[in-house]
């Protein structure tokens, strides 16, 4: 209601309440406007009278940034895809997946399936209309930054999505050509082939193709080994999108499961190892929507594909041995890092050699020299893709290294990534972490074993084959040996070089890795030295002693993935 009032005393006490709520600078012009204002609103609620002139300012100023509180923008994703009723796959999986990531999820449906881990009972496809009437809704209203696209089961629904990106274009389009369920059951048919490369695939940045996927997109070409995939990804990236992942998910014959990325100009070939698990139902639809909730936070491309193949590792490796349902493929678990950080024992005795493929160990000399934290060095190494991470602080006070210890640890298992403490037992005990890193002059490993719940990771240095007996007898997970060429990180430090190295692992019962003046230059000449046992490198000045971290990280990740890849080939 609005009625017209005279300006009274307690009108100016509102008045001057209202003002609080604007910055000071705005205070005279908004008195100004009052005082020539006539007209007064009633809020119904309270029966008080406003000035309806402040109140349209004050709601003007609300949309500017000249209000206290500043905005919070959410990275958002939209998922345009089916629905799964055993949840493992689809919108259920999406949802799952940006909601692990930190990202809000809204999601157009457009087919329910009947679905359980036997596979596919019926299809339920939505009106074409109603799936466009979905996405207006979304699109017209919220803030989305990328869209991801699973089951899109009609000519029309493809017709309808692309007419809607152009009407309301986002930062990104993640395409998953959804065709076959992995049970075996059509979820798209040949009808929307013509719609998906003509209209939809254009607009894509990434479009991600398992190997049948690929074939079916390029008419029947067969996709059977890497090089199949390369040539693949190749000929899907002339259909028009920015880059193709040709994942191997399904590639026969083969120990990991390695995927491949064309970005128009050059390849990259991302490696996992294959977990041995029933438990895969949904990875493709969980690995295109990490890629698009990484892409939505502002992550390159290359970036996001890396983050959601090890997200998926990481889940697969955690869930393997779950038991939902009683079909051939069961979903996983995409809440792993909740359980690793409230339930101790969720990962008891399960360290992962494989974790020592790429270990970066900070150093606060290094750091202050940069200006950087403790958590930024780490955030970024692990952001790069170290894959384990030790603290290594000689020097620090206690309560300062301990906070830094815990936002550490959270920044690593928001990754899966774990978290070792060099010789401070206390402060791994204090933070939690994953276990800690012993020298020869620490604590013994079966002092430290005593002291550390079951399931606490334990590394030990060895240069001598008497001390990697020794670790192995202590109850050690690895052993870390070095250094393998000269470095000022240590001083006085031995240098026991690749024969000493070789003769090491030779030694050791454990798995190792190499440390000592390893860097991009000598990294393939360490792995190459042909010991199974020889996981990885563990790096510091390399990594931290430069000016970009995360750069550093992604370009070893790449050179120490590869050496892997070649010495399993050999
Ligand atoms: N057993 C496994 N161990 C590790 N990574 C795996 C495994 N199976 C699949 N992946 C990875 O999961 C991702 C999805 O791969 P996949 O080829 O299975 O896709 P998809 O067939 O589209 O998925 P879905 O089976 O859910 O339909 C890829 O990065 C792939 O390398
Ligand atoms: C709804 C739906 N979308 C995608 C897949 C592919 O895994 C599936 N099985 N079900
Ligand atoms: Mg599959």
């Amino acid at each position: 209601m609005v009625r017209k009032r005279k300006t009274s005393a307690i009108l100016v006490k509102k008045i001057m309440s209202y003002a609080q709520l604007l910055p000071a600078h705005l205070h005279s012009q908004l008195f100004k406007q009052v005082r020539s204002s006539s007209f007064l609103c009633q809020n119904s609620k309270t029966n008080q009278n406003i000035p309806r002139r402040l109140v349209l300012n004050v709601q003007a100023d609300r949309s500017s940034a000249t209000m206290q509180k500043p905005e919070m923008k959410v990275p958002h994703v939209l998922t345009v895809a089916g629905s799964d009723s055993g949840g493992g796959a689809g919108i259920q999986a999406d949802l799952k997946a940006c909601a692990a990531r930190q990202v809000y999820c809204s999601t157009v449906v457009t087919a329910v399936t009947a679905q359980n881990t036997v596979g596919v009972q019926g299809v339920d496809i939505m009106p074409e209309d109603f799936v466009a009437e979905q996405l207006k809704s979304v699109l017209s209203d919220m803030d989305v930054d990328v869209v991801k696209t699973g089951m899109l089961p009609s000519p029309g629904i493809v017709r309808v999505l692309c007419q809607s990106l152009r009407e309301f274009p986002v930062k990104a389009l993640v395409v998953d050509p959804v065709m076959v369920s992995t049970s075996g059951d059509a979820l798209a048919g040949p009808s929307v082939l013509d719609g998906l490369r003509e209209e939809l695939l254009p607009l894509a940045n990434i479009v991600t193709p398992n190997i049948k996927e690929a074939s079916v997109l390029l008419g029947g070409v067969p996709v059977r080994s890497v090089s199949d995939m390369r040539a693949a990804a190749k000929l899907i990236h002339d259909m028009g999108p920015r880059n193709v992942l040709v994942k191997g998910g399904d590639l026969p014959n083969s120990s990991d499961a390695i995927d491949v990325l064309f970005d128009g100009e050059g390849f990259h070939e991302l490696c996992a190892s294959r977990v041995n698990t029933r438990n895969t139902h949904g990875t493709g639809c969980t690995l295109a929507s990490c890629i698009a909730a990484e892409l939505a936070k502002g992550s390159s491309v290359l970036e996001a594909v890396r983050a959601a193949k090890h997200f998926i590792e990481t889940a697969l490796d955690y869930s393997k041995d779950i038991v939902i349902g009683n079909g051939a493929q069961g979903p996983f678990d995409h809440f792993f890092a909740l359980k690793k950080v409230h339930q101790s024992s969720y990962r008891q005795d399960k360290f992962n050699p494989n974790d020592l493929l790429l270990y970066a160990v900070t150093d606060s000399g290094m750091n202050r020299k940069w200006g950087r934290s403790i958590s930024d060095a780490v955030k970024a190494a692990v952001e790069g893709g170290a894959t384990i991470v030790q603290l290594r602080e000689k020097h620090a006070e206690t309560r300062e290294f301990l906070d830094a210890a815990k936002a550490c640890l959270k920044i690593c298992h928001s990754y899966g990534v774990p978290l070792l403490i060099n010789d401070r037992i206390d402060i791994a005990l204090a933070c939690n972490a994953d276990g800690v890193h012993l020298g020869q002059s620490d604590m013994p490993a079966h002092v430290a074993r005593t002291l550390l719940a079951p399931g606490k990771i334990i590394g030990v240095s060895c240069k001598t084959p008497e001390q990697a007996q020794q670790a192995w007898i202590d109850g050690a997970h690895y052993i870390g040996s070095g250094g393998v060429y000269p470095t000022t990180t240590k001083e006085d430090n031995i240098t026991i070089g690749i024969d000493g190295l070789k003769e090491l692992c030779l030694a050791s019962k454990l798995p190792v890795v190499a440390i000592g003046g390893i860097k991009p230059s000598n990294v393939r000449a360490v792995m190459e030295i042909g010991v199974p046992n020889l996981k990885g490198v563990a790096v510091v000045s390399a990594l931290f002693d430069r000016e970009c971290i995360k750069t550093e990280t992604e370009n070893l990740h790449t050179l120490v993935s590869e050496a892997v890849l070649q010495k399993k080939r050999a």
